[in-house]
């Protein structure tokens, strides 16, 4: 459900400057650097060339590849699956051009170095049939056995506005929400950190549903069950209820839950083009040049081994018994991988490090998409004059139901059901036939006319990240306390206080990202990490283009103590 979230709701419309993901813990403008003509940063001539281990080919992997290369460095990509990672969209048997997102499928416009690099590669975006949104036909809330239909917030039971105000006074009372977006549109560097430091050190031990619970606004327990369900944006927000609320202050307060996008022919198209597309500008390589090139054509497979050797040097294995020798490397992978999947040397990351990897805790999550022979959802009830199904939130096993369009004389293709946490777990062991079947009982519970099966031309695709191999979750979500983690793994970049045997190796991805979950944040992190592997490769960004750790003094996430 889109509710609006001050000041945007009370703002005149281009008036103000946009709300962005920029920060807090760290307000630096990755849109800014990345679009630079000035580029990212030179590495001296004799460095020209040199190879760079990046291990995982999804976004945060491609885009550091894609950037090296830019700078002249040689990026040697391991992917033990495929290119894309969790931006993987899946195509239907004898049914090209329709994919289902198995992962990230809508995509804030906040999210501007995200989408400075959607157009650099030429994707194209489309608005997404969230709960409420415009370009949604109709949407269904369906609680405790009772359904309404709406195409507005104020179509709803009161109950429903009620909800959506108590959480905008809640954030306006509690979390400065007001100023502190000022502050973003207005890049206050200073006013950021003054308003979100504060918040991080009141609120670090709270839950999300602690941060409710203890609000006037929230005192009813319906209230709260209410908000669960619809929640502010996608909706299904009690999944996060035992998170750090600071999770959900970053996705509120830089709009990162607003006026979703989808990338149209699917998300992975985005790694995949940063794979194989030339850069209009390089150091070094001849025009024409791709990462694709540089490796051959194919990335290496599964990393097994990670290794520091002398002097200063990180040794990679993969699958194929392959040992290579790098100067530096940048890891992308999910953080449990460098517990079980990836033998590590305690040597590669300080003590401190190696905690905050093993306290990473994931959401899990379960998608289940089918293919239909047309958008019958749009048929009209003959009695109600109403769409025959609509985007549904549910309390029922499916939660969350996408209609998604394909356009007039194609299949249409809907997503049964987008689960989260325990609503995923619930699935586990079921085969994709049996998710099917449970969803379509929620489904024809909502709508009893309705025969969704005569419709379904194509067997259920599903997903859960938790138990695919080299994921194990679907995105990080901080618990309460794990501040100090998250603080230390993305702030790993900048080596300057690091021993020698620690350097070298840069940590990347949606895992050390203050945003998990989000595609921008594992841009930013990516950033970082190429940031890092010029610096320790003796380079330096532009003096006119400065990077993220050249101004990390000034910018660097609150330390708590003891
Ligand atoms: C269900 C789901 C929904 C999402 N929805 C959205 C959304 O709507 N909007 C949004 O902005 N973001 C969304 N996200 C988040 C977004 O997908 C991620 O932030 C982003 O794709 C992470 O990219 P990454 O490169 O950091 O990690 P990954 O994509 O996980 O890439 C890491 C890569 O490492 C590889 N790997 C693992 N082990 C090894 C090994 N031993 N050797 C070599 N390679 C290895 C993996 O195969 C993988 O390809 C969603 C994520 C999920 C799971």
């Amino acid at each position: 459900m889109t509710i609006p979230v001050a000041p945007d709701s009370s703002s005149e419309p281009g008036k103000q400057p946009p709300l962005t993901m920029f920060g807090p813990d760290f307000p630096f403008p990755y849109d800014d650097y990345v679009s630079s003509p000035a580029g990212l940063g030179s590495v001296p001539d004799l460095a020209l060339g040199t190879e760079v281990a990046v291990i995982g080919g999804g976004l945060s992997g491609m885009i550091a590849a894609y950037e090296l290369l830019k700078i002249g460095l040689k990026p040697i990509v391991y992917e033990a699956d495929q290119i894309g990672g969790r931006m993987r969209s899946v195509e239907f048997d004898g049914h090209p051009g329709v994919v289902a997102e198995m992962g990230a499928m809508r995509f804030p416009p906040s999210s501007t170095t995200l989408f400075h690099y959607l157009n650099e590669l030429g994707l194209q975006t489309e608005e997404f049939p969230n709960p409420l949104a415009e370009v949604t036909p109709s949407t269904v809330i369906d609680l405790k056995g009772e359904s309404h239909y709406a195409h507005t917030l104020e179509d709803l039971p009161p109950i429903y506005t009620e909800v959506a105000q108590a959480w905008q006074r809640t954030l306006e009372e509690h979390a400065d929400l007001i100023p502190l977006q000022q502050a973003i549109r207005d890049r206050d560097t200073a006013e950021i950190k003054r308003i979100w430091n504060d918040l991080v050190v009141r609120y670090d031990d709270q839950t999300f549903y602690g941060f409710l619970a203890a609000s006037k606004h929230f005192k009813s327990f319906h209230m709260r069950e209410v908000f669960g369900q619809v929640g502010f944006g996608t909706g299904g927000w009690d999944t996060d209820y035992p998170n750090s609320i600071l999770e959900i202050l970053r996705v509120v307060i830089t709009a990162a839950d607003d006026d979703h996008r989808g990338i149209v022919g699917g998300s992975q198209q985005l790694p995949m083009r940063l794979w194989n597309r030339a850069p209009a500008q390089m150091a070094h390589w001849p025009a024409g040049t791709t990462v694709a090139s540089l490796n051959d054509g194919k990335t290496r497979p599964r990393v097994t081994e990670l290794r520091r050797t002398e002097p200063g040097n990180i040794t990679v294995t993969d699958s194929d018994g392959f040992i290579r020798t790098y100067a530096s490397a940048v890891v992308t992978v999910q953080s449990w991988m460098l517990l079980n999947n990836i033998r590590c040397d305690d040597d590669l990351f300080p003590i401190d490090h190696w905690t905050a990897i093993e306290r990473t805790h994931y959401m899990g999550s379960t998608k289940v998409f089918v293919l239909v022979d047309r958008p019958f959802w749009k048929d009209k009830d003959p009695e109600t004059g109403r769409d025959s199904v609509s985007m549904t939130l549910t309390d029922r096993m499916s939660r969350g139901t996408y209609l998604l369009d394909q356009g007039e004389g194609k299949p249409g293709l809907i997503c049964l059901s987008y689960t989260w946490s325990d609503d995923s777990l619930k699935l586990l062991a079921l085969d994709a036939t049996e998710r099917m079947n449970i969803m379509l009982r929620s489904l024809e519970e909502i709508y009893p006319g309705v025969d969704f099966r005569s419709h379904i031309i194509s067997s259920p695709v599903t997903l859960s990240w938790e138990t695919e191999r080299d994921f194990m979750g679907a995105f990080k979500a901080n618990l309460p306390g794990h501040y100090r983690y998250q603080e230390r793994l993305f702030s790993h970049f900048v080596q300057n206080d690091l021993e020698p045997r620690h350097r070298g190796i840069f940590l990347a991805g949606d895992d050390v990202s203050w945003t998990a979950g989000w595609a921008e944040g594992a841009i930013q992190t990516a950033i970082n990490a190429v940031w890092g592997v010029v610096n320790h490769l003796g380079g330096a960004a532009p003096t006119e283009n400065p990077g993220p750790g050249d101004v990390f003094e000034e910018l660097a996430p609150i330390r708590l103590g003891d």
